[in-house]
Formats: C-alpha cells, structure tokens, sequence
C-alpha cells in the first residue's frame, strides 16, 4: 500500500510541517511511509494499552505511584528525541493502525482510491464517553480522517475542513470490528463535498457524515 500512496503523493502536500517546500500555507512534505525498525509499531500498541489502563484500572495509590515512576523513566528517555512535526514517524507509517499516530483512531486503510476510501477497525476503552458507548467527539475525528485522506486521493488538497456535520443514527460500541467508507459526494469550485458511513459488521449504520473540505489559497496556513 505504501508504494501506490508514495506515488500518488510524490508531488503532493498533506498537513505537516517539514519544510520541504510550500504550497498554500501548508509545508510541503515529501510523502513516503517513515523508515521505522520493528520496534516502532509495538511501541505505539503498548501505549494505546496503557491508554486504555489508565482510564480503567481501580488501583491503590502506590500502584499509580510505581507507574509514575516507570513513566517519568519513560519521558526521560524520550524527551531528548523530540523532533519536529513531519520528522517524527507517527502519522506517517501508512501500514499501521492510525498511521502510528497516538491521536488517530486505530483503524487500517484498506482501501483508497478517487472514488473511495474505506478504513476498518475497533474502538477502544479510552473511547469510551459512558455506558461503554463511544464518545460523541471520537466519532468525528475518523470521519475528518476519512474526509482528509478522500480529498487527498481525489487530488484535492491542499484542503482544510470547512465543517464536519455527523449523524448519529445508533450507539458506536466498542471492542467491535467496524467499517467506515468516505467518497466525494460533489465538487463546486475550490469546495469538495465529502460523504462518510460508519457500520458495523453486519451493515448496520451507526453514525454518517458530511463534510465540506476547501482547497486552501497560497499563503492560507
Ligand atoms: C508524510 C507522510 C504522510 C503519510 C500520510 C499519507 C497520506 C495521508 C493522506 C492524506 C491525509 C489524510 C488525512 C489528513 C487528516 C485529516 C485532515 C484534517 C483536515 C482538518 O481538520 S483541517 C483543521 C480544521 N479546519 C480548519 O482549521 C479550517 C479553518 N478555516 C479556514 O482556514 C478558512 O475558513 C478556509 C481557509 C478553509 C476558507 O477561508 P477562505 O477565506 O479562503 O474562504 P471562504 O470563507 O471565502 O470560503 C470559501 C467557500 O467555502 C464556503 N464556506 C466556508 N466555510 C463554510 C462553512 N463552514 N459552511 C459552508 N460553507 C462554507 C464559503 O461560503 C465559500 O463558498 P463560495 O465560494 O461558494 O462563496
């Protein structure tokens, strides 16, 4: 998947900030799946588990005094690689869940196209707004997601989200496979209309979506 979508976007620009060129207000990034090792992907897995504890665990105190201990360590090792958006890997590793950003959702791409982009995968614990239901801001952040990469493929970028308009039609639950599918809808002008569908596995519709993404003009950021 990586080598169709690093040909697609060769000459193309996505939100970041590595300044390879500009156009727009965007900094233009040279689109290609960042050179990770092995360790990389596991690493972001192991935080979205912690994620995930440290919005359900029930422990004593020292318990959460030990692991602030083991996360202070944590940030001690990590803080002297800080490095600029566009730099650091997460966000740009195509064949993980979420690109391997610890802000996007966990889904899969699986597959993109001018026509449609569709993305699987599950929420999780730190999801949850109550009742085990998702909450209602996650929701929107896979439909701009979707919104982003569709106008992407349908070579408009580079856009920004005009405005996000969701419907949700039933309860988003967790721990459960579901599929999301985005397609351009219509375009007007600098104006691309994009429309989302979140389902469950057996079809059932839980929550869709419409957008409006406008290309930017130079010099908008
Ligand atoms: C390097 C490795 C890479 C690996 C990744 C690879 C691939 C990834 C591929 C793709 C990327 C995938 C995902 C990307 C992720 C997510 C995408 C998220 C995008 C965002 O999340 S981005 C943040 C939120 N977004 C903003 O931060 C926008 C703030 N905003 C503005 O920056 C301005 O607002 C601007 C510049 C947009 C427009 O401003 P402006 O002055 O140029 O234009 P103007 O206002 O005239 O609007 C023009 C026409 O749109 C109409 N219009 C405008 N707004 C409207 C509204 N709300 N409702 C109805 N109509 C509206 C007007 O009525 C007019 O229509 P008309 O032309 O017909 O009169």
């Amino acid at each position: 998947m990586t080598d169709q979508v690093d040909d697609d976007l060769d000459s193309a620009a996505v939100t970041g900030s590595s300044a390879v060129g500009r156009r727009g207000g965007f900094p233009k990034l040279r689109m290609q799946a960042a050179d990770t090792g092995p360790d990389f992907g596991p690493f972001i897995e192991a935080m979205r588990t912690l994620q995930d504890l440290a919005v359900s665990v029930d422990a004593p105190d020292e318990v959460y005094g030990a692991a602030l201990s083991h996360a202070q360590a944590m940030i001690d090792l990590l803080d002297p690689y800080r490095a600029p958006e566009g730099e650091s890997p997460a966000g740009r590793v195509l064949d993980l869940p979420g690109r391997g950003s610890l802000l996007m959702v966990p889904w899969q791409v699986e597959y993109f196209g001018p026509d449609l982009v569709r993305s699987r995968g599950s929420f999780r614990r730190y999801h949850v707004g109550g009742n085990n239901a998702v909450h209602g801001g996650v929701i929107p952040l896979l439909f701009d997601e979707m919104f982003g990469f569709t106008s992407f493929m349908a070579k408009r970028s580079v856009s920004r989200t005009g405005y996000l308009h969701v419907n949700y039609r039933k309860v988003t639950p967790i721990d459960t496979p579901l599929v999301v599918e985005s397609r351009v809808d219509r375009i007007e002008g600098r104006k691309t209309f994009v429309v989302a569908e979140l389902r469950d596995e057996d079809g059932t519709l839980l929550a869709d979506a419409e957008g409006l993404m406008i290309k930017l003009l130079p010099g908008q950021p």
